[in-house]
């Protein structure tokens, strides 16, 4: 056997989570990227304040109603919406960098988002949504991961049925019961949707040459 692997240039693809707050996306999207060096993270502007423990840049850019408005008038935003008391935005210029670099991006946003992401490039796109075993599951975990007052809780829980209507609008979709099993359901989709031919824009080049060249 060679002992140079045969590498085949792949388009970038963008893989989209989004469900009921709480149901467990952040979780499995942290999880992704800790196993998968392939895949890098949007991460978003907002102008909803951090959670203890959030880092700004990291986890949000935090930024103020004002400046967030200056990005939608100067189309920094590749999709953006008010989701719940505040508003949240995708910047383009990282996800842009991250797919010249020849990795996907992976995103967590919310079904608006993902609406405006599959107008403008539903080839890229792959959409997870994921679902929580049970609405009370749900209010269990919101309010177990401690970070929100009740009444964001409360607001949260109430608008959970409406966001979970959009599931039939997503190409898959995750039940998080267990959690490993779920992170390892997504990074089997993620493997297929790389193998996808139509992502493999090398393979004109690979196999003329497997074929000795024409
Ligand atoms: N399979 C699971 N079993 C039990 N707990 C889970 C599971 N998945 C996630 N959780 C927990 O549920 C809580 C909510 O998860 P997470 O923050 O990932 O939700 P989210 O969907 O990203 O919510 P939001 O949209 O508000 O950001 C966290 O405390 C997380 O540790
Ligand atoms: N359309 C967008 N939705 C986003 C973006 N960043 C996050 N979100 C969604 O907002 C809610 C609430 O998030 P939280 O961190 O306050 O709990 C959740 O559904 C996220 O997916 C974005 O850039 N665009």
């Amino acid at each position: 056997m060679s002992d140079t692997l045969p590498t085949v240039s792949r388009r970038g693809l963008m893989l989209v989570m989004s469900s009921p707050s709480g149901a467990g996306k952040t979780t499995i999207s942290r999880a992704l990227l800790e196993r998968d060096s392939a895949i890098g993270m949007s991460v978003s502007a907002t102008t909803r304040p951090p959670r203890p423990g959030e880092v700004d840049g990291k986890d949000y850019h935090f930024v103020t109603v004002e400046k967030f408005h200056d990005m939608v008038e100067k189309r920094e935003f590749l999709e953006h919406a008010r989701v719940f008391d505040n508003f949240y935005g995708t910047p383009r210029g990282p996800v842009d960098e991250i797919l010249r670099s020849g990795r996907d991006v992976l995103f967590d946003i919310d079904w608006q988002g993902t609406q405006q992401m599959a107008q403008n490039a539903r080839a890229d796109l792959v959409s997870v949504f994921v679902l929580p075993p049970s609405v009370e599951e749900l209010e269990r975990r919101l309010r177990g991961r401690a970070q929100d007052s009740d009444e964001v809780v409360r607001k949260r829980m109430a608008k959970a049925g409406d966001e979970m209507s959009h599931w039939p609008e997503y190409d898959y979709i995750v039940v998080n019961v267990d959690l490993d099993k779920s992170i390892a359901a997504v990074q089997a989709i993620l493997a297929a949707e790389r193998l996808k031919r139509e992502r493999q824009v090398g393979l004109p080049d690979f196999v003329t040459q497997l074929r000795g060249g024409e």
